[in-house]
């Protein structure tokens, strides 16, 4: 089994770290954090700094794994550039498109594929995570037209060694997807729980339920939102124009009829349809492609015992998802 290096041991570096490990890999880490390191060593793993790590992990050929917001992504990658210029190499940074060019830039030789677990919640840093932290989730892991798939078949062994749920898509497109289903909640999160605070105390002393889930994301370390949200600034600027739209359609229709209909029954249909892809018995994913990335997915047949099927003229792919 290939051995993983993860560079970041936050939540996400470090639920990553301990997963892998429960999958029988071996694993160590390093961080800038003395806090996070301390705690990972503590609870027994190898942690050792950075320039350490990235020999050897090219001594070792193994799978390293950047798991740092992305305001820091380049300066990591210079490092690996340093000492592991063609390594197995994939991200858990929640953009890809940016962290894709800067890879082509400053890592050419790296066999790199984006990976992006759909997993976290609002707490932070080594102790907040765990092994089972992916479990079921999505993990979208990016075949572009330079991809090698090799390297997209490392990152999607660790998806599905992480117990994630494999979701290939493009750099592009999964930035887009992403800017409406994460980082525009993440803005919402932030509106909403200030305008409800501009309630005052006794609007926050009644706060029930549906306050508390809207903004529960609000309660996210403010640093790690503005990097993932400020990184896909252009695809969350479609979104947030996209909502806009719509709030302006509620409130033109509430104000003229009084009525909220279709704005109500619209966000109705979409949750019944979120809820039933959820909790359906699924036994495979399946995911639109297009044409060229079906076509290259094909070559690879079979990822960790899981056949990866093609429906012939649409451009889907069928995942089986039971481990
Ligand atoms: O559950 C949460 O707290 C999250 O914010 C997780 C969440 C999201 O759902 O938006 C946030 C960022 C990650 O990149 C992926 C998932």
């Amino acid at each position: 089994m290939r051995a993983v290096c993860v560079i970041g041991l936050g939540l996400i570096g470090g639920s990553v770290l301990r997963a892998a490990s429960a999958a029988g890999r071996p694993v160590w880490g390093t961080t800038t954090s003395e806090d996070d390191a301390a705690a990972a060593r503590a609870d027994g793993f190898d942690t050792v700094e950075v320039d350490e790590a990235l020999r050897r992990a090219a001594a070792e050929d193994a799978l390293v794994v950047v798991a740092t917001p992305l305001t820091a992504v380049r300066g990591v990658l210079r490092k690996i550039a340093e000492h592991a210029p063609e390594a197995w190499l994939t991200d858990v940074v929640s953009v890809k498109d940016p962290v894709a060019a800067e890879v082509r830039s400053v890592l050419p030789g790296a066999r790199y594929a984006g990976g992006h677990p759909m997993a976290g919640l609002s707490s932070s840093g080594w102790a907040a995570g765990s092994g089972e932290l992916f479990s079921g989730a999505a993990w979208a892991v990016t075949l572009d037209e330079d991809t090698s798939l090799e390297a997209w078949r490392e990152a999607a062994q660790l998806a599905l060694d992480c117990g994630a749920q494999v979701v290939p898509t493009s750099a592009a497109a999964h930035d887009s997807a992403v800017a409406r289903i994460s980082h525009l909640p993440h803005v919402f999160a932030a509106v909403l729980a200030a305008t409800g605070a501009d309630g005052g105390p006794l609007a926050l002393s009644l706060a029930a339920g549906s306050f508390r889930d809207g903004t529960r994301v609000a309660g996210s370390s403010p640093d790690l939102v503005r990097a993932m949200t400020e990184g896909n600034r252009s695809a969350l600027l479609d979104a947030v124009d996209d909502a806009l739209g719509r709030l302006g359609a509620a409130r033109g229709s509430l104000a003229s009829t009084g009525g909220l209909k279709s704005t109500v029954d619209a966000g109705y249909d979409a949750r019944r349809y979120l809820d039933d892809l959820l909790t359906s018995d699924r036994t495979s994913t399946t995911v639109r492609l297009d044409a060229t990335a079906a076509e290259r997915l094909r070559e690879i047949g079979e990822i960790g015992g899981r056949v990866v099927a093609l429906t012939a003229d649409t451009a889907e792919i069928e995942i089986p998802t039971a481990a």
